[in-house]
């Protein structure tokens, strides 16, 4: 007779990148590495390497749909993250079934461009992105582009980031985790909750291998808000992560290559 063995569970609705750097498989890898059992609800598939995005093929209504009953009326989530969903129709079905099974610790990092420059969000679905999944978060993972897209600002400096973050946690009632990879001098991110904003200090890492980065921590919040740690202490603890997975120092393809999960095991 084996012993019974419990795990925290986390969803990732996400598109599949069969590089395996980014999406589904960085979000999985992260979950597991986490010691989360992850399960997906895949949003599009996608023909990707280091280099670039070739093909996209986005998933029908119906199928995720489906996808989204089977998890949620068998193993329900503990948390729930979301990646590329492409498009407005995608979106509906992830906020209504979000919205019917009254998921909890919502975790949306609202995925727009991939860093080798394909559109992963159809330019027509960014009001559906922040009318109906935006209020639904507990916390949102925008990168500074995206932050800009939402909130209609150009952010060049500290002070930029916080009066962004604030704008989004009033406009959609939801944390906001602001990050700052993007930046040349340091990779300080920013969160911002009715405490007020917080600064998660960062040092640039010196590594073009980034593919991923926001995949990974996100998945990395979502699995720590599944063990129960409060929001400000599961983003530390994704913060370390990621650092810990870009020192790591993993060099792969030919471009812009993937990170090493499970570095710390
Ligand atoms: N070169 C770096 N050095 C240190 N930390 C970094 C670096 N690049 C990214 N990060 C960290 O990785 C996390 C993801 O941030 P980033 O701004 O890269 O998100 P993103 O653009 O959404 O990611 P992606 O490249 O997957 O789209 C943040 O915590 C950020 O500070
Ligand atoms: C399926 C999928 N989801 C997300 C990303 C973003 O990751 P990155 O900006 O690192 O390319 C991606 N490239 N592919």
């Amino acid at each position: 007779m084996v012993k019974k063995c419990e795990l925290k569970t986390v969803l990732t609705i996400a598109g599949s990148d069969s590089s395996g750097g980014a999406g589904i498989q960085a979000d999985l890898k992260t979950i597991l590495a986490s010691g989360v059992y992850g399960m997906s609800a895949i949003t599009a598939l996608t023909a990707q390497n280091t280099t670039g995005v070739t093909a996209v093929v986005r998933t029908a209504p119906e199928m995720l749909n489906a996808q989204l009953d089977s998890i949620f009326t068998d193993i329900f989530p503990d948390a729930v993250k979301t990646g590329m969903v492409f498009d407005s129709e995608l979106i509906e079905v992830i906020a209504a079934k979000l919205k019917q099974y009254q998921a909890k610790n919502i975790v949306i990092d609202p995925v727009m461009v991939a860093t080798s420059g394909a559109r992963l969000l159809n330019e027509d679905a960014i009001s559906a992105l922040k009318e109906q999944l935006l209020p639904l978060a507990t916390v949102i993972t925008p990168n500074l582009m995206e932050a800009e897209v939402l909130t209609d600002m150009e952010i060049k400096s500290h002070e930029d980031m916080i009066q962004a973050a604030q704008k989004l946690y009033e406009t959609y009632g939801c944390n906001v985790l602001c990050k700052g990879g993007h930046r040349h001098l340091d990779a300080d991110d920013l969160l911002y909750t009715a405490d007020g904003p917080l600064w998660l200090k960062g040092e640039h890492i010196a590594n073009p291998n980034t593919h991923g980065t926001g995949c990974t921590l996100s998945s990395a919040i979502a699995s720590n808000l599944a063990k129960g740690q409060d929001l400000t202490t599961a983003v530390k603890k994704a913060k370390a992560y990621i650092t810990g997975a870009l020192q790591a120092g993993l060099n792969l393809g030919h471009g812009a290559g993937p990170l090493h999960h499970g570095w710390a095991i």
